[in-house]
């Protein structure tokens, strides 16, 4: 999406990377004896795909539970040289309640029910930074292939003087018709605020930087960080496009920020591993609070690929019921200049010039702005019925 657009880059067979010798420190303490090692193991036996990790007990101090946290975090980097996911669960209940997630939910089903005449008020095109209502047939093209969702974005809350014309920053758009979707809609926002601040940390920590804000202090409340309510149609529903593309959610892609939260309503959301696989991650049917982790450009270059973006798509509902996901973005701010930490070593060719958070952005809409030209002179793609353009190309 352009703001609504932050989303990945196109993905092809340049997601199949080899897996490198990873420079990461071991485990803190010795697997057999650690809370990680037990919960792998219930993971595993759970059939979970990915490990989960969990907020509950984390305090301000970065002794207890902090220091289990971490250590689980570096058992899931660990883990990523073999497999490519360096994704995870995160319980973050102890921060966003239940209730919040299901508010969220309840705004994104009346925003996304109300009548096309309303929803048309917040195009996304009407703001300066594509912030509020992206319809179907509307959705970046991060491949040459058809996305089947919609969406509403919003972000930081910033007004336009502190904005300053900034790309992607700038005040958001809400919808009048619904009276409590701002506070709710921002409340969970700010929740999730709150966890990426947690997490900025300990990644920090678990990767071993001596300075805990290193990454943190980067993301700001002017940070790249878009939250997008998303709805996908079932695959029973409204199928215009070509045959082979029906199922396609959001077509394959890496974001373009530091590290993604995923909530979904139903399963969906598959991760692509090293092994060329794709693997399913569907919501955990034991816990409600549970976001998946995905990492993100920003961080696979911080860390010289020490950790790999989650190349990710999303397949449509298959039951005849549709799927709804909150996503939260967590980005830096517009100027920060990325470059591999020192201790990553020699950085690589593809990350040795750096990538800026707002330059990195504005070249994937552009991107994916030409994918959707290209669709649409095919035929594939019907055009927007609501605005000149399928994408939004304004940051
Ligand atoms: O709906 C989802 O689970 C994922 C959405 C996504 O990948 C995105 O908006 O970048
Ligand atoms: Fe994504």
């Amino acid at each position: 999406m352009a703001a609504s657009f932050a989303r990945g880059r196109c993905v092809g067979s340049d997601l199949l990377r080899p897996i490198t010798r990873r420079l990461f420190p071991p485990p803190l303490s010795s697997p057999s004896t650690s809370r990680f090692s037990l919960s792998l193991s219930t993971a595993t036996e759970a059939g979970h795909p990915l490990r989960v990790i969990s907020l509950e007990g984390l305090g301000l101090d970065t002794s207890g539970a902090w220091k289990q946290v971490v250590h689980q975090v570096q058992g899931v980097f660990e883990e990523s040289r073999a497999t490519g996911l360096a994704c995870f669960y995160l319980d973050a209940g102890s921060i966003v309640p239940k209730e919040s997630i299901a508010r969220g939910y309840e705004n994104l089903k009346a925003f996304h029910g109300l009548s096309d005449e309303v929803k048309v008020k917040y195009h996304s095109t009407r703001s300066r930074i594509s912030r509020g209502w992206v319809p179907l047939f509307e959705e970046p093209a991060y491949e040459q292939k058809v996305s089947h969702v919609e969406a509403f974005d919003l972000g930081m809350e910033v007004s336009e003087e502190d904005a300053a014309g900034d790309p992607g920053i700038g005040p958001n758009v809400w919808p009048s018709e619904l009276k409590s979707f701002r506070k709710e809609v921002y409340g969970l926002y700010q929740e999730l605020t709150d966890v990426s601040d947690v997490l900025f940390r300990i990644f920090a920590h678990a990767l071993e930087l001596e300075d805990l804000d290193s990454l943190g202090r980067h993301s700001t409340t002017k940070a790249r960080s878009v939250m997008r309510l998303l709805r996908y149609p079932p695959e029973t529903v409204q199928v215009v496009v070509q045959d082979d593309g029906k199922d396609i959610g959001i077509s394959a892609h890496t974001d373009f920020e530091c590290f993604t939260l995923i909530h979904q309503s139903a399963k969906g959301l598959q991760v692509l591993g090293a092994d060329g696989r794709w693997v399913e991650v569907p919501p955990l049917p034991d816990s409600d609070t549970s976001f998946v982790v995905l990492i993100g450009d920003m961080l696979e270059c911080w860390t010289n690929g020490e950790l790999l973006a989650t190349p990710h798509r999303v397949v449509r509902p298959k039951d005849g019921r549709e799927r709804m996901s909150l996503i939260r973005f967590n980005g830096l701010d517009n100027d920060t200049l990325v470059l591999p930490f020192p201790k990553f070593g020699k950085p690589k060719p593809k990350y040795e010039r750096g990538i800026r958070q707002g330059d990195h952005l504005q070249e994937a809409a552009d991107k994916a702005q030409k994918n959707t030209e290209r669709l649409l002179e095919k035929g594939d793609l019907p055009p927007s019925k609501y605005s000149a353009q399928n994408s939004a190309k304004t940051l």
